[in-house]
């Protein structure tokens, strides 16, 4: 039987450039069976993707924040001492990053995202300070502060739940630290080679490709086992 899966987006189903590989539209739309996207990225993100795959929108957004299954959004984390933290950080000049408009945090309900040009020695301190409820994620695409509560695992048990599934049932494919945490609940875990250390660590298998070429050889590798 061709396995669920729970992929990441960023580093994962991307090209070292940073464009969804075209590789995504060839084997998702078919893959039977649900296919979860996990993303730290906002939740417009991963629907779209989803919805232009035609594939149901079952997604976990925010690093775990927002999870969306059945039709139903759950808001798993509470925005407020993130957000303070990051009051904090700019009242001592730090800056977001994304210059006007910021989309990266324009439907943000749980977390903050800054870009990796911030002042990350002043983020870190500032988030240090607040306690041990707020800490600073850095994916590789931007440093999130977010709840230390909320993990895309935590979501990971709850969509599946809905899905009449336990996360043990998937195959993950994840590339940063973001993805430790549905690493260590699922059946399979695969980082690719361009993983930060703490995915490689986490992971059952580090691919010995990078971004899609090694995540298109997973996807290949499960259709074929279960022929
Ligand atoms: O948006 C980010 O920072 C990372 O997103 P990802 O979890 O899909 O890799
Ligand atoms: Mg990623």
């Amino acid at each position: 039987m061709i396995p669920p899966l729970a992929l990441d987006i960023d580093g994962t189903l991307t090209t070292s450039s940073g464009r969804i590989d075209p590789r995504v539209f060839e084997l998702l739309p078919e893959w039977d069976a649900p296919v979860v996207f996990a993303t730290g990225k906002a939740f417009p993100y991963p629907v779209a993707l989803a919805h232009f795959l035609g594939r149901e929108e079952v997604v976990i957004a925010e690093n775990g924040g927002v999870a969306y299954v059945d039709g139903e959004t759950a808001i798993l984390g509470d925005p407020a001492a993130p957000r303070a933290v990051v009051e904090a950080f700019r009242e001592r000049g730090g800056e977001v990053g994304w210059g006007d408009g910021d989309t990266v945090n324009r439907w943000r309900e749980t977390e903050v995202a800054l870009s990796l040009d911030a002042d990350e020695v002043l983020l870190r301190e500032v988030a240090a300070a607040a306690g041990g409820d707020v800490e600073v994620v850095d994916t590789g695409y931007a440093y999130h502060v977010k709840s230390t509560d909320v993990s895309k695992g935590k979501a990971l048990e709850r969509v599946a739940d809905a899905l009449d599934l336990s996360p043990a049932d998937f195959v993950a494919v994840g590339d940063s630290e973001n993805d430790v945490s549905t690493f260590a609940l699922t059946g399979e875990s695969y980082a690719v080679a361009n993983a930060d250390a703490a995915a490689r660590d986490a992971a059952d298998v580090v691919l010995d490709d990078a971004y899609m070429d090694g995540t298109a050889d997973v996807l290949k590798a499960l259709r074929e086992r279960a022929e």
